[in-house]
């Protein structure tokens, strides 16, 4: 059965330190039994009591890059020698439930879920700081990033910027993170349908 309007997955992206997790975490409180995050594939190993089809599913190389010949992953990606992707399974499994799943993903992903072969075309939400200079500050703010890190990232934030702006981004929705409730309620008539 294809998914209804209010099950369709949404994907949220935006350059890191946006306030995607803020947003969501506030989203969830709301609406606690509406929504759902899908659990990724991974080919790292478990970390102390972390169990399979929990925290992730856990995976060998092997079984890893089955799925993605049987195109069987919306998007996955590997960082060092690890890899990690959301099948599409995981999100018929939020989907099953009668949710709406939530893919916070970044934009090499988003890129990948928009031009996959069969998986429904989700919706769009993209999460754009106000400015640089205040990414940079929320950033610093966070205290949990590294100087070098913190670098990364905002050179990161430049380049989704420039790609969310470019006509290949998939994005239905933008919603600036100044004020965070203005924010939020944008977001929220977005994802739960009023602005759909
Ligand atoms: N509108 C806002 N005004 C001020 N501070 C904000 C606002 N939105 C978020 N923040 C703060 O900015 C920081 C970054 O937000 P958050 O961690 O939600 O970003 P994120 O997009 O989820 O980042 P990541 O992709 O790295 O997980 C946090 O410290 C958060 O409290």
């Amino acid at each position: 059965m294809a998914p209804t309007t209010s099950t369709r997955a949404i994907v949220i992206s935006g350059p890191s330190g946006a306030g995607k997790s803020t947003i969501l975490k506030r989203l969830f409180e709301e609406y606690p039994d509406r929504f759902g995050f899908s659990v990724s594939h991974t080919t790292r190993n478990p970390r102390g009591g972390e169990k399979d089809g929990i925290e992730y599913h856990f995976v060998t190389k092997e079984q890893f890059n089955d799925l993605v010949e049987r195109k069987g992953f919306v998007e996955h990606a590997t960082f060092g020698s690890n890899s990690y992707g959301t099948s599409i399974a995981a999100i018929e499994e939020i989907e099953k439930k009668g949710r709406t799943c939530i893919l916070d993903i970044e934009m090499e992903g988003v890129k990948q879920v928009a031009n996959h072969p069969t998986f429904p075309r989700p919706r769009f939400l993209f999460l754009s700081p106000p400015s640089m200079d205040i990414l940079e500050k929320r950033l610093r703010g966070r205290a949990t990033d590294k100087e070098a890190d913190i670098l990364k990232r905002l050179n990161q934030a430049k380049v989704e910027m420039e790609f969310a702006k470019s006509p290949e981004a998939p994005h239905d929705k933008i919603v600036v993170n100044d004020d965070l409730d203005k924010a939020y309620q944008e977001a929220k008539a977005f994802i739960v349908g009023e602005d759909a």
